[in-house]
């Protein structure tokens, strides 16, 4: 089977032209380093892992540094990651002081025999794992600082409108044996309550993978995607006999219409077609497969190039 992989880097408001670039590169970064670890040989849930920390590491996306702030101006992160195979998944929240979550959350899922570790918990087990404590400082970026300020002035934080949260970032892969996988990864919202949790580490919600079905990842206004449980409810469209496309307008359509929530997706299904979608402004987005890069950020664009 030809291996695929698709990312994403948070529903978002209309991205600024100086940034398109920076985030544009970081979307292709992240679908070449997956899609490598899947020709190597690498495992799905190996090719998601890889590709959301090279987004964690970018401090463009609202993931590890670069997360935004919560109302104390501190970093607090969330993530999951789930294995198609046998459904075994792994998550944290609330974590701190950690250069990835991603990584911690698939040692939850592959070293413990829980699915959800949270706050103090999750830092011990990081801790014992051997992942180094970095300080908090460095995870918080000039341009979150800015962020925060601004949103405390406006007093406007926390609307079913996702768009000033952009960034978080999340990856599905198709490996060659036919194995499927998602990860999320997120610093929330900004000027969140300490200890809020988001959709991005609860599986069904912020994604889901099963090699009967697909594997999704999914962004945008947390509580909203809580509520309707996005993941879960678009790989049921599809178990249904829904085209991609129709699940994924479905699931979105419903949270707006519902909730006024707006969000994105990435889908993929377990015979490797994919289809990206948001009802957010914009959604950066990239996907690997058969040797090409699709990558874009707005409707109206998408640009399909050789991979290395
Ligand atoms: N931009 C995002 O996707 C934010 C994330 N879903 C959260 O609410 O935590």
């Amino acid at each position: 089977m030809d291996p695929v992989v698709v990312v994403h880097g948070g529903g978002a408001s209309n991205i600024s032209k100086d940034r398109k670039e920076r985030v544009r590169q970081g979307m292709v970064r992240a679908a070449t380093e997956g899609y490598n670890i899947l020709k190597q040989g690498g495992t799905a849930v190996d090719a998601v892992e890889g590709a959301v920390t090279v987004l964690e590491d970018d401090p463009e996306f609202n993931a590890g540094r670069g997360s935004v702030l919560n109302v104390n101006g501190e970093v607090e992160m969330d993530a999951s990651i789930m294995d198609g195979k046998d459904l075994s998944t792994g998550a944290v929240s609330a974590v701190r002081c950690i250069a990835n979550p991603i990584k911690l959350a698939r040692l939850v899922m592959e070293k413990t025999p829980h699915c959800f570790l949270t706050d103090q918990g999750a830092a011990k087990f990081a801790a014992s794992m051997g992942i180094p404590e970095i300080p908090g400082e460095q995870l918080v970026t000039e341009r979150s600082k800015k962020h925060l300020e601004k949103e405390k002035q406006e007093k406007g934080a926390q609307k079913a409108d996702c768009q000033k949260n952009l960034g978080t970032v999340g990856a599905v892969a198709l490996d060659s044996k036919g194995n499927v996988a998602y990860a999320t990864s997120t610093g929330g919202i900004v000027n969140k309550m300490v200890g809020r949790v988001g959709d991005t580490p609860c599986v069904g919600s912020g994604g889901y993978a099963d090699n009967d079905i697909g594997a999704i990842s999914t962004t945008g206004h947390g509580e909203s995607i809580l509520k309707v449980n996005l993941a879960r409810l678009t790989l049921f469209y599809v178990e249904q006999g829904k085209t991609l496309e129709e699940a994924a307008n479905l699931s979105l359509g419903y949270m707006k219409s519902r909730l006024k929530g707006l969000g994105g997706l990435i889908l993929l299904n377990k015979t490797g077609d994919w289809v990206v979608k948001w009802t957010s402004a914009a959604m950066p987005w990239a996907a690997a497969k058969d040797g090409k890069l699709h990558s874009g950020i707005n409707l109206d664009e998408t640009t399909i190039a050789d991979l290395p």
